[in-house]
């Protein structure tokens, strides 16, 4: 067992909700009642992708547009974190919406194993369990990379180490040799 849970803590995860216009996105953040920080895209895109930890992509199953920027949104962030691994979670929102669907869930569900991520098709307004569902998973992963980060870190602290001390041995050697 590591050590990451007990000694340092992530004390709260920084979620971003974001997605097309008129998705859900309010709603949904307002929703959850999680001990997390939850933002969505009041400022610039860009800076809301810096600050967050994690990142919960949000289209409406009424609205092929919002379906489609969901790969721009993904790329936006893994080019801005430098890495394929920021947790991100999407979501399908308006499901309850049936007669006005024109994304089918197979399409969110084939895009999200494309992108890798977790995917969940709910109704904000209807207040399924999903959404918490949703918001616990995204929470779990940035708890997960929080660890990674901390296990990778002291793993490069105790090579440093390691180099500093054998530095040390060699030149005490050197010197006895002269
Ligand atoms: N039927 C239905 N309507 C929803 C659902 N979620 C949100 N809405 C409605 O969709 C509209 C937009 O919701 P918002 O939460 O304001 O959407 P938003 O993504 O924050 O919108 P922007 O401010 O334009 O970015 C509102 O009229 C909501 O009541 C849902 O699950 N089902």
């Amino acid at each position: 067992m590591t050590d990451c849970g007990q000694t340092r803590k992530l004390t709260r995860a920084k979620l971003v909700v974001l997605g097309g216009q008129n998705c859900g996105k309010t709603g949904k953040a307002r929703q959850t009642a999680i001990n997390e920080c939850v933002g969505s895209a009041a400022s610039s895109l860009e800076s809301s992708i810096r600050w967050g930890d994690g990142f919960l992509l949000m289209y409406s199953i009424t609205d092929r547009c919002s379906f489609e920027s969901i790969s721009r949104l993904k790329r936006l962030i893994d080019h801005s974190k430098q890495t394929l691994g920021i947790p991100t979670v999407i979501v399908a929102n308006k499901s309850d919406m049936e007669n006005g669907r024109v994304v089918r869930t197979e399409e969110g569900q084939s895009l999200a194993s494309d992108l890798r991520c977790h995917f969940y098709e709910l109704s904000v307004a209807e207040g399924s369990s999903a959404v918490e569902a949703a918001f616990a998973q995204l929470v779990r992963e940035v708890r997960l990379e929080f660890c990674r980060h901390l296990l990778a870190m002291d793993k490069r602290s105790r090579v440093l180490q390691v180099r500093h001390a054998l530095r040390n041995k060699l030149t005490r050697s050197k010197t006895m040799q002269w």
